[in-house]
C-alpha cells in the first residue's frame, strides 16, 4: 500500500513512526512539508522520502501520485487549501483521510473531486508508540472497504473506533486532546514530588512510571471485564489511608469537575473552529 503523508508534525510524524514499527515499509511512504529544513529533519528521523513545498511547488501533487492512502496532516486552516492544490491528482480510488480537528466532511468533500473517498479521522500522538486511540467518520463515498482498510492500517499502532461525524468533537474532547491531560497530570505529581524534596529526575520517572502502569493495567482490566477505572481507584485506596487523603484533596480542589471542563473545552472549541472554518471557505 502506497501511503502520502502531507504535513509531517506532531500528529502525521506521531502516525508514520507507529506504522513503521509495524506493517509499513518507509519506501511505500512519501511525506511533504512546507519547509526545506523540516523535510530534512523528518527525513533523517524517520528515513523515508520527504518533499517540501518551499523547494518544489508541486511537491504535494508529486507525493499523492500513486497512493492508495492520502493522510491530510497540516493545520486545520490550511486542510481546505491542500485539498483543492491535491484534488486533480488524486486517483479516483484513492482515500484521503484528514487528521486535522474541525474540518468536516463536507468541507473535505468540497474541495476534491466529485465522488473521491473522504475518511475525517481524529488520532491522538501515542500512536507513536502503538498506543494510540483514533475515531473515523467515513465520508459520503468512503466504502466499508476503505474505511476497513484504513481502521486495519491504523490499527497497528492504537485502538481505532469507527463512529458517526456527530461524535467526533467529543472524541476530541477525550482521545484527542486527551494525552495533554494524562501529561499535565505526570508533569504536577512530579512537581509535588520535588516540593517535598525528591530529585526532579526521580520525581518525573516515578510520574511516568505511574501514569503508564495506570494506563496499562486500566486496558486490561477494562478488555477482561475485571474492573473499571472508579473500581481500580478504590483498590488504591486503602480506609482512611494515605490515598484517601489524596483523593478528597483533588476532589477539595474541583479536579473531577477541571478534568470533565476540559473535555467539554475541547470538543467545544472543535465546533466553534468548525465555524469559522465554514465561514473561510
Ligand atoms: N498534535 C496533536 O496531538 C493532534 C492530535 C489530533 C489531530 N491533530 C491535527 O493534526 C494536524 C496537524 O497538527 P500538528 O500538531 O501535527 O501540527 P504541526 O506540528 O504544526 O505540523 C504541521 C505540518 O504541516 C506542514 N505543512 C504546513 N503547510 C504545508 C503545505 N502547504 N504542504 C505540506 N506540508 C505543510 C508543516 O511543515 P513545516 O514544519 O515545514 O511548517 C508541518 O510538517 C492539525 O490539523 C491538528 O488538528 C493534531
Ligand atoms: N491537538 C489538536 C488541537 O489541539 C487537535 C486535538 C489534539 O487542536
Amino acid at each position: 500500500m502506497r501511503i502520502a503523508m502531507l504535513g509531517l508534525g506532531s500528529m502525521n510524524a506521531a502516525i508514520l513512526s507507529g506504522l513503521l514499527a509495524g506493517p509499513v515499509s518507509r519506501e511505500d511512504v512519501v511525506a511533504t512539508t512546507r519547509s526545506s529544513a523540516s523535510a530534512a529533519a523528518r527525513a533523517e528521523e524517520l528515513g523515508v522520502e520527504v518533499l517540501a513545498e518551499e523547494s518544489d511547488a508541486e511537491a504535494n501533487r508529486r507525493a499523492v501520485d500513486g497512493a492508495d492512502v492520502v493522510l491530510l496532516g497540516v493545520k486545520p486552516h490550511g486542510i481546505v487549501t491542500l485539498a483543492e492544490e491535491i484534488a486533480a491528482s488524486l486517483a479516483p480510488q484513492t482515500v484521503v483521510v484528514s487528521v486535522a480537528a474541525a474540518v468536516d466532511v463536507a468541507m473535505l468533500e468540497s474541495a476534491l473531486r466529485d465522488g473521491q473517498p473522504v475518511i475525517r479521522s481524529m488520532p491522538n500522538t501515542p500512536l507513536s508508540v502503538g498506543q494510540g486511540v483514533v475515531g473515523l467518520a467515513a465520508g459520503t463515498h468512503a466504502a466499508a472497504e476503505q474505511v476497513a482498510t484504513v481502521q486495519s492500517l491504523l490499527s497497528a499502532c492504537g485502538a481505532v473506533h469507527v463512529v458517526d461525524e456527530v461524535q467526533i468533537d467529543a472524541l476530541t474532547g477525550v482521545s484527542g486532546s486527551g494525552p495533554a491531560y494524562a501529561f499535565l497530570l505526570a508533569e504536577h505529581m512530579a512537581a509535588g514530588g520535588v516540593e517535598l524534596g525528591l530529585d526532579p529526575e526521580l520525581a518525573a520517572d516515578l510520574a511516568a512510571a505511574t501514569v503508564r502502569g495506570a494506563g496499562t493495567m486500566l486496558v486490561e482490566h477494562r478488555a477482561a471485564g475485571t474492573a473499571d477505572a472508579a473500581a481500580l481507584r478504590k483498590a488504591v485506596c486503602s480506609p482512611n489511608g494515605t490515598t484517601e487523603r489524596a483523593v478528597d484533596a483533588l476532589e477539595a480542589h474541583e479536579v473531577p469537575a477541571a478534568v470533565r471542563a476540559a473535555v467539554a473545552a475541547s470538543a467545544s472549541r472543535a465546533r466553534e473552529m468548525t465555524t469559522q472554518l465554514r465561514d473561510e471557505v
